[in-house]
């Protein structure tokens, strides 16, 4: 994991006074690739407004535009996109290069590997180093060709799909909505129904921007307790281009939120934010640590449910997150495990084992960063364990980031309240999902210098 950027940035994050004012975070990152890949698959005009132009997102819109769809931005975060229709692809000319993406690529696999064209993915050392084969086998059961792959089933790697998928049902063995996802869309050229069983329920934005498009595809509770999803996709349908209104994402809102809660004298107000019940064990957990977190003016916006968050700085104390809350909080552990860093008592994180696989092996990032800051604690199997002691950590460390935009935002976030400043070894990461996260911090009066 000795992963760098060609161009690393290295930031240092300073305590200071405490932070003040609102803002709006950017758009939602799972719904932004998403507009981008419905807007791809659909006849006519998709536009789309709030959208998440982070480098991830880019990476998908450029991948939609090599496959045939015409996509032109209008404006700051407005976006057109004309589709092509299932089964109207063409082939690439061109590798499509996701980047630091594993939705961006893993979504757009399930696309090709369910339509007549050849298409070949990379990324970079991040994304080269993700697994698959969690994609590519049940895509290989619908009938699509892995032409080749890199060892281990990892980017680069050519799909061929077929001139009709075949209409599987797939029990995914991870929660995963990346897997769930890549099976939906792959099941758009199906005749018939596709079904993707899930033991514990991920988020459903590709199930809700489906229905949007005018697919039918029917949810039921699975499992002991209802707590999994069965979702089945009726194929072949006609998607009809729509418009698609993105909220402020609530993976990005969590960083301003944690500095908010752990910089003392803070009052941050968060606008807009996401709260779709699959999105939010993190304020859930925060909740239960006993942060001030107000929520207001709730309201709909592009088929979800936003609030505005009023945080203020607040007396933190550990508590136990059990794993079935993990889906509902997967991208918000580094910060968490930061949060629980300033808690009085213990935190335990139990059931982290997919954080092995994103952006870098998240749970061996946290748990560095958190020695290299002084902070206690212990990695349990796949449980982290942080013990705080109701102050500041000391901070002074350097974080090794591993290409991983939220190991740098939650170590920035910490160094805005430790003892010491805290530095992030290279912070270019942070542009493929908060590219406005440097500014929004230093206008809440936040200290962080290159
Ligand atoms: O479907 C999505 O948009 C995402 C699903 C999650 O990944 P997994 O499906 O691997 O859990 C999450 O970590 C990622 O940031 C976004
Ligand atoms: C895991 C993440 O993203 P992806 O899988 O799309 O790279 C993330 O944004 O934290």
């Amino acid at each position: 994991m000795s992963h760098a950027s060609d161009d690393p940035q290295p930031l240092t994050a300073s305590p200071g006074a405490p932070l003040r004012g609102a803002l709006k975070p950017p758009g939602d990152k799972s719904i932004s690739h998403r507009a981008m890949i419905l807007g791809l698959l659909a006849v006519g005009e998709t536009r789309v407004e709030g959208l998440l132009e982070g480098d991830d997102v880019l990476r998908t819109a450029a991948a939609a535009e090599a496959l045939g769809a015409g996509v032109e931005r209008l404006g700051e975060g407005r976006w057109l996109v004309r589709g092509v229709g299932i089964g109207g692809m063409s082939d690439p000319a061109a590798t499509l290069d996701f980047g630091n993406a594993g939705t961006g690529s893993r979504l757009m696999m399930g696309v090709v590997g369910g339509q007549p064209v050849t298409a070949t993915f990379d990324g970079d050392a991040s994304l080269r180093s993700r697994p698959m084969r969690r994609i590519l086998d049940p895509l290989v059961k619908m009938g699509t060709e892995v032409v080749s792959e890199a060892a281990g089933g990892r980017v680069p790697l050519t799909l061929r799909g077929p001139r009709e998928a075949i209409p599987i049902t797939y029990e995914t063995p991870a929660a995963s909505a990346q897997i769930k996802s890549a099976v939906l869309l792959a099941g758009l050229n199906a005749p018939g129904t596709t079904t993707v069983i899930e033991a514990a329920a991920t988020r459903d934005h590709t199930e809700r921007m489906l229905r949007l498009f005018g697919a039918e595809v029917a949810v039921t509770p699975h499992g002991p307790g209802g707590q999994g999803r069965a979702v089945a996709l009726t194929g072949q349908p006609t998607l009809r281009g729509t418009d698609v209104i993105v909220p402020a994402d609530p993976s990005s809102a969590a960083f301003p939120l944690v500095a908010a809660l752990v910089v003392p004298g803070s009052e941050v107000t968060l606008r807009g934010v996401m709260m779709n019940p699959l999105r939010i064990g993190l304020i859930t957990t925060l909740l239960e640590m006993g942060a001030e977190i107000e929520r207001t003016n709730e309201r709909e916006e592009g088929g979800e449910t936003v609030a505005d968050l009023r945080v203020r700085a607040s007396r933190l104390k550990g508590v136990d997150v059990p794993p079935e809350r993990a889906p509902s909080m997967i991208d918000e552990y580094p910060v968490l495990a930061v949060a629980a860093s300033f808690a009085e008592g213990t935190t335990r994180m139990a059931g982290l084992h997919e954080l092995r696989v994103k952006e870098s092996d998240r749970l061996e990032a946290v748990a560095a960063g958190l020695e290299a800051n002084g902070v206690r604690f212990e990695v349990q199997g796949d449980d982290l364990v942080v013990h705080g002691d109701g102050a500041a950590p000391q901070g002074g460390g350097t974080v090794a980031t591993h290409l991983d935009h939220r190991i740098a935002m939650a170590f920035l976030v910490m160094g805005l309240a430790t003892r010491e400043p805290v530095t992030v070894d290279d912070g270019a990461m942070i542009a493929t999902s908060f590219p406005s996260f440097l500014p929004t911090m230093r206008e809440l009066g936040g200290r962080i210098e290159a």
